[in-house]
């Protein structure tokens, strides 16, 4: 199994350019499965994830292709068609791989009338039931099912029928299921306390251009004129918010000057203010962010919340940046119950840090050391390399299928920007 090595202690400078956003791919890629046209999506991640989406939608019938990008280029165009329909199960061995393979079940019952999609089942950040996807399906006119590991939603007299639900909790996965099955049923569905992640906004500008009618983007009130048909669209996957704040946590963590090539200021307004109150200075412009620390870290006291709040996919990469800032920090995970796997690896490197619950208190260190670590989820991985950028020595970030899961190339952006980083075999 590969790892990577980190010899911490380089200044991070340069340009780091963003790639798309895998959890907006996640959900723009079965939107595809709402219409027999084609849907092309541009800029979409080189990552396991998205690679294994692809593989998911071929078990429907869709037919995939990629388009002309060079290999050495970021990002890749694909074309996905659902012309005809010969699959509406996903199987177990895919699901558990992904998470997000959930989405295609909203999608899936309201095009074909069925769908069956193995349950999920829980993973290192936490449980992650599924109930509120099924319930918010089951109010726009979906019966459902759950036998041997899977869910079968069938659409009762063979078409959704559209439906109010109000969610009794913000879920950003729920919430995409029920505006993609929505936009193709029968009537008008409400859906309240929606989530509105920029990623929702991303699916649901998608789904107007495939011609859906959608009130509301970008609040909690989401009004959705259901189509007897949608058309195919060309669409770019925007800029990932968590890919460039993992990176802007790696330059300030290193004292370093970084450009954001392609980041979007707006969508990642939280994790901005965070780094501000930690004493990094950060310039947002219309084509990228720009990331200087060139003073001292400062702890803060941050608590993860649904956008527009502080993501919960940023808290690892921040805790790592404040294990070498002043004084105390108190972190608050709102949102999974758990997410500090990260914690015990980051004090075998040298910090300080105590969990009671969902509470983490950072004391800052003067600096960390490298060790060999081992990373049981995508943004604790991160973590550990944004601590080995700085530790002294050489830090060994093993399990790197999780890394691979969520930042493409990460090596290779890191080494632009001057980082002394490499992926090896293991021996
Ligand atoms: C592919 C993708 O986009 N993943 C993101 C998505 O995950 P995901 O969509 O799975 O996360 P949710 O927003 O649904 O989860 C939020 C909270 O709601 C709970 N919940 C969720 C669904 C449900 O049916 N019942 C229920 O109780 C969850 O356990 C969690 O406590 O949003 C999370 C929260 O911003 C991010 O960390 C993930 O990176
Ligand atoms: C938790 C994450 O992703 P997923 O929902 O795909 O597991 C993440 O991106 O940090």
């Amino acid at each position: 199994m590969d790892k990577i090595l980190v010899r911490g202690g380089k200044t991070l400078s340069g340009t780091i350019p963003i790639s798309g956003a895998k959890n907006a791919a996640l959900t723009l890629i079965p939107c595809a499965l709402l219409t027999e046209e084609p849907l092309t999506l541009r800029n979409l991640p080189r990552l396991a994830d998205i690679d294994g989406f692809q593989h998911l939608m071929t078990q429907f019938g869709v037919s995939t292709g990629i388009q002309g990008k060079r290999p050495e280029d970021f990002g890749r165009v694909i074309t996905f068609e659902a012309t005809r329909l010969t699959g509406t199960v996903a199987p177990y061995d895919l699901v558990r791989k992904m998470r997000a393979s959930i989405l295609v079940l909203g999608p899936m019952v309201a095009r074909a009338g069925e769908a069956t999609v193995s349950l999920p089942g829980g993973c290192a950040i936490g449980n992650r039931p599924i109930d509120l996807h099924l319930k918010s399906l089951e109010a726009l006119g979906a019966e459902i099912e759950l036998a041997q590991g899977y869910v079968k939603a069938v659409a009762k007299g063979g078409r959704l029928s559209g439906g109010d639900y109000a969610f009794p909790v913000v879920s950003v996965g729920a919430t995409e299921n029920a505006v993609m099955a929505a936009s193709l049923a029968k009537g008008t569905s409400r859906l309240s306390n929606a989530a509105r992640e920029p990623e929702i906004v991303d699916l649901c500008n998608l789904l107007v251009a495939m011609g859906a009618e959608i009130e509301g983007i970008g609040t909690s009130e989401l009004i959705i004129h259901g189509q007897e048909r949608l058309n195919g669209a060309t669409y770019k996957v925007m800029p990932d918010r968590i890919e460039a704040g993992s990176y802007a946590c790696a330059a300030a963590i290193t004292g370093g000057n970084v450009r954001l090539e392609g980041a979007d200021g707006t969508d990642m307004a939280s994790t901005l203010h965070a780094l501000r109150n930690i004493g990094v200075v950060c310039e947002a412009d219309k084509k990228g962010v720009t990331i200087s620390a060139n003073g001292p870290l400062r702890g803060v006291n941050l608590s993860t919340a649904p956008y527009p709040g502080l993501a919960t996919d940023m808290q690892a990469q921040l805790m790592a940046l404040l294990t070498m800032a002043e004084g105390a920090s108190v972190l608050q995970e709102t949102i999974f119950e758990n997410r500090y796997m990260h914690v015990p690896e980051l004090i075998r490197m040298g910090a300080d840090i105590d969990t009671q619950g969902r509470t983490a208190i950072v004391k800052g260190v003067k600096s960390l050391t490298g060790a060999e670590v081992m990373a049981t989820d995508l943004r604790a991985s991160m973590s550990l390399v944004i601590a080995g950028l700085a530790a002294k020595g050489e830090t060994q970030v093993r399990r790197l299928y999780h890394l691979d899961r969520g930042y493409e190339r990460l090596e290779e952006k890191l080494q632009l920007v001057g980082a002394d980083i490499e992926r090896v075999g293991d021996d």
